[in-house]
């Protein structure tokens, strides 16, 4: 739980970057959570907080019941944390650095060993664990960090783009790992991404951030119900697609159309379920159309709406400004 959590940073010249500005957040026991925004929204800023790792500049937050500030350890002790760089060393075994996570936990050796082997299992490391860190392929070391992060059984784990970097494939096989291990051990899963799909596909719950702020908190599929699916159709000819338009406009519930050439786009809410029907009157109408094409609203078009920016190209755009790279060096230096 949060409120009104918030952390500047000293940005170039005397300006103040405002990482994390006024958050207030409610994550209940058991929830599976995406943070989603593009680069330098806060995400990790957030993240670190919640982990101890940084302090508020203001505001509070609590995790499992305590303190982020004044209980630390008790804070450390209850979460698991797989930031974005590989938390594994190299030369060791996968196996041994899950026995030495679990000894700088405060296992005994043989539940070190315990441990280690029920998340092999657990987690189909059976390969990973017996191979060097040095040689594993990116997904194999996130899901070795994923099993790090889990080695004291904590009641909360916070994943910071566990899947940045992957293969569509790798990403595919976390994402069905972190499923997997929120259904079955009931922990509370908070991650960040900013990867629509992802959040998309894996969280109960997205709560978009830009700009240091909360601008949506909703399961996926309501923060998109109010928005407009998109009917593309081809016709024969521009005059069948002029004469279709016409014949929309008078039937079509308050769509929104626009013809080019050959082809009509159609813009309304629950448009894809009525595609059919629509198919049927044109064809009766002797406008038979050619080709069909049906976008659902997604949460970029979401994001869209919020902020009037793509996600993408606010992602794209951050990710090539140097100057917040350089800025948070210098100042982390
Ligand atoms: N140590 C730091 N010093 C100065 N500025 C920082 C520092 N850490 C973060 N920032 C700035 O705070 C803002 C939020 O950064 P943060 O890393 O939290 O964003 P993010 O949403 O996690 O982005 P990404 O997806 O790239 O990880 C950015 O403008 C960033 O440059």
């Amino acid at each position: 739980m949060t409120r009104g959590l918030t952390r500047h940073f000293n940005g170039p010249g005397r300006t103040t970057v405002h990482a994390v500005d006024d958050l207030d957040l409610e994550i209940g026991q058991g929830e599976l959570v995406a943070f989603l925004g593009p680069n330098g929204a806060g995400k990790t800023t957030t993240l670190r907080m919640l982990t101890t790792l940084v302090p508020p500049t203001s505001g509070t937050a609590h995790v499992a019941g305590h303190d982020v500030v004044t209980a630390q350890r008790e804070v450390r002790r209850s979460i698991g944390y797989v930031g974005q760089g590989n938390g594994a060393g190299l030369q060791q075994l996968g196996r041994d650095e899950l026995i030495s996570q679990g000894r700088a936990y405060g296992l005994s050796r043989r539940d070190a060993h315990a441990r280690a082997d029920e998340l092999i299992h657990d987690l189909d490391l059976t390969e990973v664990a017996r191979r060097k860190v040095s040689t594993l392929s990116g997904g194999q070391r996130r899901r070795l960090d994923i099993a790090m992060g889990l080695v004291h059984l904590p009641r909360v784990l916070f994943l910071d783009e566990p899947s940045t970097g992957l293969d569509p494939q790798n990403r595919a096989n976390l994402q069905e790992l972190v499923r997997r291990l929120h259904q079955e051990t009931g922990s509370t899963v908070v991650l960040t991404t900013h990867y629509l799909e992802e959040a998309d596909a894996l969280a109960e719950r997205v709560v978009v951030i830009d700009r240091g702020r909360v601008i949506a908190d909703d399961s996926a599929s309501r923060l998109k119900s109010g928005l407009r699916d998109l009917v593309v159709l081809g016709f024969d000819d521009g005059d069948a697609a002029a004469r279709a338009t016409e014949r929309m406009a008078r039937v079509g519930r308050g769509a929104t159309l626009d013809q080019v050439d050959d082809v009509v786009s159609l813009r309304s809410q629950g448009a894809h379920a009525e595609v059919g029907e629509l198919l049927v009157d044109l064809a009766g109408q002797g406008l038979p159309v050619r080709s069909v094409e049906v976008a659902r609203p997604t949460l970029d078009d979401v994001f869209l709406e919020l902020t009037g920016r793509s996600l993408r190209d606010a992602h794209e755009g951050a990710t090539t400004d140097q100057d917040q790279t350089d800025q948070k060096d210098e100042v982390a230096a």
